[in-house]
């Protein structure tokens, strides 16, 4: 097949990111029999990566981390992107397409806690670093006397932070720290029904160009179908909220043994005031649909004014 070329990841350079990719490498190694010098794993820095004092809903969102990576894909200088799928737009750029989701990590959030272990038993009034609207509303909806400061930088870059006691405690995916051997440094898993996570969580996504069929058929043997299903729900509800990281969103579909997709998604005003959630089920060939009315519904729920004030 491909053996006769290098196949060239493209990655960012955070440690996560290059957990990834050699995931990646090594699911590719397995389901081709083939060696580690087959690949080359070509590390590029994004605006997400380099833009650092700013919360990520004022600096464009999502795409952040993905555009210069689809820009060498573009150009011919990566063959695949592996990206985390919460951090990737619902609209990908002309030429690109999404070739694989990966069998999907753990999907819930974490509380790291300095000043106590959870969320709960934080002291009034104390400080919880995070750069994500999402688990800004939810924490403060759930003790809104906290005050949320914003966490940019990786995960250790973050963690680092806490240690200097800029925050009493941060929330992070802990599939990102499964990834790096690190899940030891969360103090509570949080319910994923109580606190759901990112469309996308957990999951890891493969990125190729149009028409590269030959790249396409080496990834599609390790494509994972439940995984495959369940974001296309997400990602589905995601996009009929026009979902940019300026809102707090939150969605995670299942599918269980009887192939049956069920979704759970969230809006939130970033204050965490206001909430509306709605669950819907069916058959997984409409994973889409799901995605798509569970938007509405919710969209319907919180009213033509929702989405105003706050969202500029
Ligand atoms: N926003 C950065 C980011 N993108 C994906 C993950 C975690 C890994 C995943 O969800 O697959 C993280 C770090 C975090 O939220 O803790």
């Amino acid at each position: 097949m491909a053996s006769d070329r290098t196949i060239r990841i493209g990655t960012r350079g955070s440690q996560l990111a290059l957990a990834q990719a050699s995931e990646v490498r090594a699911r590719l190694m397995a389901a081709h029999q083939l060696p580690e010098e087959a690949f080359a794993i070509e590390v590029i820095s994004t605006s997400g990566d380099r833009i650092l004092d700013r919360p990520l809903s004022e600096v464009g969102g999502k795409g952040l981390f993905t555009k210069e990576i689809e820009l060498a894909l573009i150009e011919d200088r990566i063959d695949v992107a592996v990206h985390s799928s919460k951090d990737m737009a619902t609209a990908l750029p002309d030429g690109l397409e999404i070739s694989a989701f990966l069998p999907r990590e753990d999907v819930r959030d974490v509380f790291i806690g300095r000043a106590a272990p959870t969320i709960a038993e934080l002291p009034k009034g104390a400080i919880v670093g995070t750069a994500s609207l999402r688990r800004q509303a939810i924490v403060k909806r759930m003790r809104p006397d906290l005050e949320v400061v914003i966490f940019r930088g990786n995960v250790q870059t973050r963690l680092r932070k806490l240690d200097e006691g800029q925050a009493d405690g941060t929330l992070l995916a802990m599939a990102g720290l499964n990834r790096m051997e690190m899940a030891n440094v969360a103090t509570e898993i949080l319910a994923p029904e109580v606190f759901p996570p990112a469309p996308g969580q957990g999951a890891i996504c493969i990125e190729s160009r149009r028409g590269d069929e030959t790249t396409k058929g080496l990834v599609a043997a390790i494509a994972d179908r439940p995984t495959t299903v369940a974001l296309l729900a997400e990602r589905a509800f995601l996009a009929e909220l026009d979902g940019s990281c300026r809102t707090p969103i939150a969605a995670h579909a299942t599918v269980n043994g009887d192939g049956i997709l069920v979704l759970h998604g969230m809006i939130l005003k970033p204050d965490g005031s206001e909430m509306h959630e709605t669950r819907r089920e069916g058959v997984a060939e409409d994973a889409e649909l799901i995605g798509r009315l569970a938007g509405r519904t919710v969209l319907e729920a919180a009213g033509p004014g929702f989405f105003d004030g706050w969202a500029s």
